[in-house]
């Protein structure tokens, strides 16, 4: 094995703007199209890292402009440093926790760069206790099967279960888009709601229940829409539904108001805005304000500090579900590897929120991996697994 360290020789940055297929409605307002920064770092040997820095509105991160400007201030200082191992990289980038996009960024490029130099496909560098890729088509198959039902009792890391992920629609439009997604294989699908009338939400959820069957899990997200008594009243009526979890049903920070939702009713509840620091994981761990909580790597400014928070809420119990946001093709892959290297350690065993490149026209990639069966393939190559970036605006 190489273990050399890695040398910086060169930073590119590269901003870009991918549209959405169909504008992506949720409570924060539409979203027509997705910005950030692609990070291009070539090493002494010519290798290449990529990394993505997309800030996000509502996740507490800093503006593009923010990023793009703390981005030039590492290209400056970064260029010449030699890099070994994952706390020599944690060191590097533990003083741009206020940037966390950036942070996110930059980490993922050189997260590439060292994975690769340790011959190691990145979920496998992440956790040195992965196994070699399953090679024997049975027991794929096995695992698969498994898998499908939404748990993985055996070690298996190349490929992770997924969800669909629905944005706020019409009732008919959200009919047609369950039918179509059920017919690609999903056995897990994410609905947003909050936008408007509880009784559409209703709706929507009955109908698509219905459609769907008891054997596909449902999830919603409000994305903060409800007051505390709202949500109570929202949630108790739609627990005949048998909702998997309903995601951030409050305001971000009423930690006191979630944790009364959750002793109110009897669906599980997934903190996301709520948790965008480990810090903000031990106070909802010590109000006992959700069940679980949804880590978003660009949220909580990279793979390690998301890696570390997932440990945390293992440690206390809390579930774990791994989503992007929104991203291009680079943060979606590195998020798919965390998600990987976490459901190797058997602890994360609900469907991540990864499924989300077919949202988006185009992308920075020409190829990427597309969900079969509700389940996201790895490949087996070193770092991130993305050779060839596509030319975009
Ligand atoms: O979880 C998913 O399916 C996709 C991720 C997602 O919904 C999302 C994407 C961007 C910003 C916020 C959110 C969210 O979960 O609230
Ligand atoms: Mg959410």
């Amino acid at each position: 094995m190489d273990t050399q360290p890695i040398i910086i020789r060169e930073i590119r940055l590269q901003p870009y703007c991918l549209p959405f297929r169909q504008p992506f409605q949720t409570a924060y307002g539409v979203w027509r199209d997705r910005r950030g920064i692609v990070i291009q770092i070539i090493d002494d040997r010519g290798r290449q890292g990529l990394g993505e820095a997309a800030p996000l509105t509502g996740f507490g991160m800093e503006t593009l402009a923010e990023a793009q400007t703390t981005l030039e201030q590492m290209r400056d200082l970064f260029v010449g440093i030699h890099l070994s191992n994952l706390k020599d990289l944690w060191n590097l980038l533990q003083d741009y926790c206020h940037t966390p996009a950036a942070k996110h960024g930059m980490e993922l490029a050189l997260l590439d760069l060292l994975a690769q130099s340790h011959l190691s496909p990145l979920a496998q560098y992440l956790n040195f206790e992965l196994p070699p890729f399953p090679t024997s088509p049975s027991i794929q198959e096995e695992e698969r099967k498994t898998l499908n039902r939404g748990i993985a009792p055996t070690a298996c890391w190349k490929d992770v279960p997924v969800n669909a992920t629905v944005g706020a629609m019409s009732l008919e439009a959200t009919e047609r888009k369950v039918l179509e997604l059920l017919g690609q294989g999903y056995r897990c699908l994410k609905l947003k709601v909050g936008l408007g009338d509880f009784e559409q939400d209703w709706q929507r959820l009955k109908a698509v229940r219905a459609i769907a069957g008891e054997q596909i899990q449902i999830r919603i997200d409000a994305n903060q829409a409800w007051s505390v008594e709202q949500a109570i009243a929202n949630l108790t009526r739609l627990e005949s539904l048998h909702l998997e979890y309903v995601e951030q049903p409050v305001t971000a920070t009423d930690l006191a108001g979630m944790a009364r939702v959750r002793h109110c009713v009897d669906i599980a509840i997934a903190a996301d805005e709520s948790v965008t620091s480990l810090q903000q994981l031990e106070q909802i761990i010590a109000l006992q304000a959700a069940d679980l909580v949804v880590l978003k790597p660009m949220a909580m400014g990279g793979i390690l500090a998301t890696l570390q928070a997932a440990h945390r809420a293992f440690e206390y119990g809390l579930d774990v579900v791994v989503t992007t946001t929104l991203d291009g093709a680079i943060a979606r892959q590195g998020a798919l590897h965390l998600a990987a290297s976490l459901q190797f350690s058997r602890r994360l065993n609900r469907a991540c929120g990864l499924a989300t490149g077919n949202l988006l026209e185009s992308d920075l990639c020409a190829e990427f991996p597309q969900p079969q069966s509700g389940l996201l393939l790895l490949s087996e190559t070193y770092g991130l697994g993305i050779e060839k970036l596509r030319n975009f605006p």
